[in-house]
């Protein structure tokens, strides 16, 4: 197989029953995810049992100008919708609420909304809107005229913060495929300046904007898409080292866990991302997918998930480097880059990788029981009558 830059790549899938299985680990129940992001009585009853189908999870919310790419990045990055054909979507003109639960490990509710949406409008409920958001990612078209945008982004950002400053404020600079390196950084540059400048002037200097260079035409949308996800997940700095010890015990230079169905990474350990990287880890989980899919599932089976618990591959590059993916639970993968000689010691790497599978099993079920005593100490006061959160 010759990969795009010319390389020639082998590529070894092992798929089910195939002999090379080194272990039977099992796939983590679903409800395993990553938890409660807050404590909403409506969620939990009376016993603190979190109550099925309406947990409540972290909520994304897409602002920005119309026509700015909301709607276009929901669609590529959730749906899987090719970029070209974003070129085809109405205009929103009314909040769109979506559930990002049903086959994927990163859940949460993304709630995009119309471009002109008026603050002083009465159904506008501001105070239900920014209370419970996680995230706000406010959208701006790089290849317009920003400055209204930026007028509108101090706007969004001093009403929202009032209401609710624990809101990470994510800038993402949009549409940067239509522009030259150099102009991305000067607009980028630009627009951060302008932006903390006009937070200042307004009284916010406490207020802290992370800027995104984006485009749904490259990998860079699910990056960037990565890092709000991650800033919601509570057990990040855990996965980050259980990641570290378990590249650094088995010779690996770079390892990324993601969501498999989104290509989000939910964490990776410390050393710096390149895109490169990103890419062609992301590549490699296409690949297994769709080689699963021709040749893993068995007659009969067509319904079976094309990843589960025997899903493990090896990508060798002709540069010397490979790339290693191994299923970690149904909706993650462990994509790991190592050196060709490092593969010799593939027992060391299954053994240390049966460790760390261990230990996120763990971190999530101490979560689990973590959000379920939470739900039921909310719910019974000191003198074991009921009370709210
Ligand atoms: N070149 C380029 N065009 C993009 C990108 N993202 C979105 N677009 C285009 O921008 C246009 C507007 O995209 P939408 O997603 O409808 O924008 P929106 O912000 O949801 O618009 P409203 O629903 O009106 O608020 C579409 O034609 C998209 O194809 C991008 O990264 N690069």
């Amino acid at each position: 197989m010759a990969a795009e830059n010319g390389e020639d790549i082998t590529v070894a899938v092992a798929q089910k029953n195939a002999s090379e299985v080194t272990e039977e680990t099992g796939s983590y129940p679903k409800d395993l995810s990553y938890g409660v992001y807050d404590c909403d009585p409506s969620s939990v009853d009376p016993n603190g049992t979190i109550i099925s189908g309406i947990e409540q999870k972290p909520r994304i919310v897409l602002m920005g100008l119309r026509r700015s790419g909301k709607s276009s990045i929901q669609k590529v990055v959730f749906h899987k919708m090719s970029p070209n054909e974003t070129l085809f979507l109405e205009s929103t003109n009314k909040v769109v609420k979506e559930d990002i639960s049903n086959s994927s490990f990163v859940q949460f509710h993304i709630w995009d909304f119309p471009g002109q949406i008026d603050f002083f409008d009465p159904t506008f409920d501001s105070e239900n809107i920014f209370g419970g958001c996680g995230a706000l990612i406010f959208v701006i078209d790089a290849q317009d005229d920003y400055m209204e945008a930026l007028e509108r982004l101090r706007h969004t950002v001093t009403r929202a913060y009032k209401i609710n400053p624990r809101i990470n404020f994510e800038v993402f600079i949009h549409k940067v495929d239509g522009l030259s390196e150099d102009y991305k950084m000067d607009t980028q540059r630009d627009i951060h300046q302008r932006a903390t400048d006009d937070l200042y002037d307004a009284g916010f200097e406490q207020v802290h904007l992370s800027f995104h260079l984006t485009s749904i035409y490259d990998h860079s949308i699910f990056e960037a898409f990565s890092k709000v996800v991650q800033k919601l997940i509570p057990q990040l700095p855990t996965l980050e080292n259980l990641l570290n010890i378990f590249i650094s015990n088995s010779a690996i230079e770079k390892a990324f866990l993601f969501d498999v169905v989104s290509k989000i990474y939910i964490a990776t350990d410390s050393s710096p991302v390149d895109m490169q990287s990103y890419e062609l880890c992301c590549d490699m989980i296409d690949v297994v997918i769709d080689v699963s899919c021709i040749y893993g599932l068995m007659s009969g089976d067509e319904l079976a998930p094309a990843f589960d618990r025997h899903s493990q591959a090896s990508i060798r590059l002709n540069n010397g480097t490979v790339l290693h993916l191994r299923e970690v639970n149904r909706f993650l993968a462990l994509v790991c880059i190592l050196r060709d000689d490092a593969m010799e010691k593939q027992g060391m790497i299954d053994y240390n990788f049966t460790m760390f599978r261990a230990g996120i099993q763990k971190v999530f079920e101490v979560r689990k029981s973590q959000n379920r005593k939470m739900a039921a100490i909310s719910f019974t006061n000191e003198n074991g009558e009921a009370a709210h959160c």
